[in-house]
This record gives C-alpha cells, structure tokens and sequence, in this order.
C-alpha cells in the first residue's frame, strides 16, 4: 500500500526553497514512514517587484496566496519566514511549530569592503526596511539610504550594476544561501536591532487539522517558539505589521530570556529602546509589558504619526 503524501506549500526563490527544503528534510528524518513533497506558489509579492515594500502594505503579502492552498487543501503545511507572517494570521490557521533559530543579525554588505563606520553622505546604502533606514540615521544622520527590492541575488547584482555602495540584508538568508564571503560586517544590536522572529523559520497549518501538529511538534525547537512568539505579542501589542521601525531582540541563556524592543522615527532622530528579563514561559506576558512601556515612552507618538501615510 502507498504511504500518505504530505504536501508542503512554499514560495519560490532561492532561500523560500532552502528553507523548505530543510523543514522536508528534518519531517523525513522524524517521520521515515511518510512521503513530503514541495509545492511552489507564487505571492503578490513575488510579483511586484518595483515598488519599495513599505508602499504596497505589507497584509501577508508573501503569504496570501500560500495561506488560500491551505484552506484550499492544495497543501498541508506552509512554510515562511517567521519575520514575513503578520502577527494576526487569518482564521483557522495557526503557526504549528518553528524550527531552531539561526543568525538573527543583519548584515553589512559593501561592494569595496568598507565597513558602515567609514561610511558618508557620499555612500548610498540601500534598503527597503523602515526599521533598518530610521536604525541607521539615528547611528549616522548624515549617511544616504535608498529603495531597493528583490531578492538576496538580484539585491547584490542590484549592488554590483551601482545601484548603491552597500546592502544591508537579514544574516539569515544570506548565510542559508551559502553567500557568506560577501558580508563585510555582522551588525550588533547598539547599531541594529534585528526584525521581530528574524531567522526563524514558520510552520504553518490548519487550526482543525490534528494529523499535522504532532508531526511538526516532532521538529519543533522550545526555546524558538517562546522567544518568537513573545517577540510577535510584543508586535501585536504595538499594532505594528513588517513595515514598521519596530525591532526586537531576544538573548536567551538556560531558561532565561532578555527581550529589548525598539521603535523609532523614520528620521532616526528619535529611538526608543526598553528591555526586561524573565523566564522563558513568561516571556510573552512580560512582553506585552515592554510594549507597554514602549508606547508610555514616547512610542505611541512615533507609531501613531507613522500609521496614516502607510496606509494611504
Ligand atoms: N523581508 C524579506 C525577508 N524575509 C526573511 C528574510 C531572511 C530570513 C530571515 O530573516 O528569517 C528576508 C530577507 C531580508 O530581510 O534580508
């Protein structure tokens, strides 16, 4: 008899296909016994690529139509970057697991090899991140950032035609697609504090499908999922989707756990940064705290004067 065939739902470039991949390959190894198999999709934001991110909206825009095959049961499970799944997922869907954390820094990329410190207004530095643009001009207010779009190959061969000096890009993606000799410097969290759950990998599945989530629990690392999921109920709590400059950084140490949120102006002129520790399994209450105190602190202020233009 034929063994059941799970189908995993995935995006189509280079680094969605490596991160689906693996979560294939780490379900085959805790499950010998049945077949996964990859199905591709294309998402709205595969498919516009000329307009900078933060003016398109960000509602699961690489996610929507991925998120349709699964009600649809084209596919069983999808596979996303965490950072790139709003905190509110449509109904019936839940995030089922996530797969050990890897680098969570961004990364400096620079075409001669400078580093962001020797950088000037000279300099373009390109990204489509509110959140990496408003971290760098409060680092350097004279530096010049520019838009940029595509994926990590086209961003890089973006840099190399002189669209721009340098990149800065999630060290995640670069070092999963093998890129890692082009990365000039890893940034630290004085000068960048990295996206929500950036470096993680999501699973998602359907809130009613119990034949899915103990397959996914099998792969699921603990430590990932409390500290990610307290990183988005820090988002949640800021209402803040992708294109906000929202940040949040999680150092764990045994069953303890650092969380520093941070949100600041676009101008850069203006970042506010808290932190609070705890324990693991109160990570995301206490997280909802720290955007408390964020917003108390001067955040609502900047959130709220942000909110209407990227809505327009
Ligand atoms: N916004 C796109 C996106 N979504 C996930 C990653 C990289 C992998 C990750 O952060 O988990 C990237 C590229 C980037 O920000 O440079």
């Amino acid at each position: 008899m034929k063994n059941k065939t799970i189908t995993i739902g995935t995006r189509g470039s280079k680094l969605a296909l490596w991160q689906a991949e693996t979560v294939k390959a780490e379900l085959e190894k805790a499950h010998p016994h049945l077949n996964f198999k990859l199905k591709i999709i294309k998402t709205k934001g595969d498919k516009i690529l000329d307009v900078a991110l933060s003016k398109i909206g960000d509602k699961g825009l690489f996610t929507k139509e991925i998120e349709q095959a699964l009600y649809d049961h084209k596919i069983d499970l999808a596979v996303h970057s965490l950072k790139d799944l709003p905190t509110e997922l449509p109904e019936d869907l839940i995030i089922g697991g996530m797969l050990t954390r890897a680098e969570v820094r961004d990364v400096f990329i620079s075409k001669d090899g400078r580093k962001l410190s020797e950088f000037t207004a000279k300099d373009k530095i390109a990204t489509s991140s509110l959140r990496r643009k408003s971290q760098l001009l409060h680092y350097n207010p004279e530096l010049t950032i520019v838009d940029i779009r595509g994926n990590v190959e086209t961003r890089l061969k973006k840099m190399n035609d002189g669209h721009c000096d340098a990149l800065i890009m999630a060290g995640a993606g670069i070092l999963r697609l093998g890129y890692d000799e082009v990365i000039t410097e890893f940034l630290e969290s004085d000068v960048i504090i990295p996206a929500v759950s950036q470096g993680a990998i999501a699973i998602e599945i359907r809130e009613d499908d119990e034949s899915i989530q103990p397959l996914i629990d099998a792969i699921t690392d603990e430590t990932t999922r409390l500290s990610t999921l307290a990183e988005r109920s820090l988002l949640r709590e800021l209402e803040g989707g992708c294109q906000v400059p929202v940040g949040c950084l999680s150092e764990v140490a045994g069953d303890q756990i650092k969380i520093t949120g941070m949100v600041a102006s676009l101008d850069g002129k203006t970042r506010i940064r808290e932190s609070v520790e705890c324990s693991l399994d109160e990570a995301s209450e206490k997280a909802i705290e720290l955007a408390q105190t964020i917003l108390n602190a001067g955040g609502k202020t900047i959130l709220d004067s942000i909110r209407p233009a990227s809505e327009e």
